[in-house]
C-alpha cells in the first residue's frame, strides 16, 4: 500500500461519516444558496508568476508545520501580498485541515479558493462548491480515467475550475487527454513523498502551450519560482515556505509577477 492509498482510505472513512450526516441530495440542495464560483484562470494565466498560497498546518512528509490558529488572518495576509488564489487544505487526519477552515476563509477573502483534498467521489466535488470553493484539485494518480473525467465534468458543471495534478509522463498524457486547462505538476511523489524539483522541467514540454502550468510543492523561495517560470510555469502552489514565514505578505509579494528572462519559454 502506498502513502497515497493510505491517505485516500482515511479520507473515504471520514467522508462516509459526513455523507451519512448529510446525504448528497440535501447537500446539492444547498448549492442554490452559494454565490457563483470565481474564475481563477485570468489571474493564473496572466504574464508573470502567480502564487496560489496554501493554508497548511502539517503534512505526512514534514509533520507539524505551523499552528495557524487563525486561518483567516493567514489567508488575508496572502491576499495582501497579491496571491492569485488561496489553497485551503481540508484533509483532517494528515494535514490538520477542515471544511470549517475553507468556510472561514471563504467568508473573509474575495480571492478564488482551491479546496485542497484527496477528491475521489462526486460527493466531495459538490461539497467543495457548497463550502465556497472555486477550484478543486484532482490528483491523476488517485483516480482511474472514468472517475477522473466524471469528477472533472461535475466540477465544471458546478462552475468550478479543476487543477489536474500530475507527477510523471503517463499522468501528464492522461491530463492532456482529459482536456485539462490547469495542469499542476507536483514535485512530490504522493506514493513515496519524495520531492524531485526536476520533474517540472521534464514534464512541461509535454503540455500544450494553451494550458496553464502550475508548479507545486517544495518551493522554498524566489529562486525556485524563477527557475519554474523559466521552465514554463505560470503559477506556483506554495505551502510550507509561506506558513513558516514570519511575513507571509512580503513572501507572496516577492514570488509574484516574476517573468522569465528573455521571454516566456512556452
Ligand atoms: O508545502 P509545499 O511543499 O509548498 O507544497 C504545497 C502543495 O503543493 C502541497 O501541499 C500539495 C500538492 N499536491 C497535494 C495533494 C494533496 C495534499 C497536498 C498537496
Amino acid at each position: 500500500m502506498t502513502v497515497l492509498d493510505d491517505i485516500v482510505a482515511g479520507v473515504r472513512e471520514d467522508l462516509a461519516r459526513r455523507e451519512s450526516a448529510l446525504p448528497l441530495p440535501e447537500l446539492r440542495a444547498r448549492l442554490s444558496d452559494v454565490a457563483p464560483a470565481l474564475d481563477p484562470l485570468p489571474a493564473l494565466a496572466a504574464p508573470g508568476s502567480s502564487v496560489i498560497a496554501e493554508v497548511k498546518r502539517r503534512s505526512p512528509s514534514k509533520g507539524h508545520l505551523a499552528d495557524i490558529p487563525d486561518p483567516v488572518a493567514l489567508a488575508s495576509a496572502y491576499a495582501a501580498g497579491g496571491a492569485a488564489a488561496i489553497s485551503v487544505l481540508t484533509e483532517e487526519r494528515r494535514f490538520g485541515g477542515s471544511l470549517a477552515d475553507l468556510a472561514a476563509v471563504r467568508a473573509a477573502v474575495d480571492l478564488p479558493l482551491l479546496r485542497k483534498d484527496f477528491t475521489v467521489t462526486d460527493y466531495q466535488v459538490v461539497e467543495a462548491r457548497a463550502w465556497g470553493a472555486d477550484l478543486v484539485l484532482l490528483i491523476v494518480a488517485a483516480l482511474d480515467d472514468d472517475t477522473l473525467r466524471r469528477l472533472h465534468d461535475l466540477a465544471r458543471e458546478l462552475g468550478m475550475r479543476v487543477l489536474v495534478e500530475v507527477h510523471d509522463e503517463a499522468e501528464t498524457e492522461r491530463a492532456i487527454a482529459l482536456g485539462a486547462t490547469l495542469v499542476g505538476v507536483n514535485a512530490r511523489n504522493l506514493k513515496t513523498l519524495a520531492v524531485d524539483a526536476d520533474v517540472f522541467g521534464r514534464l512541461a514540454p509535454l503540455v500544450p502551450t494553451d494550458r496553464v502550468l502550475v508548479a507545486e510543492s517544495g518551493v522554498g523561495g524566489v529562486a525556485d519560482v524563477e527557475r519554474y517560470v523559466a521552465e514554463g510555469a505560470r503559477a506556483v502552489l506554495v505551502g510550507e515556505t509561506l506558513v513558516k514565514d514570519g511575513d507571509p505578505t512580503a513572501a507572496v509579494r516577492a514570488m509574484s509577477g516574476l517573468v522569465a528572462a528573455g521571454g516566456a519559454p512556452r
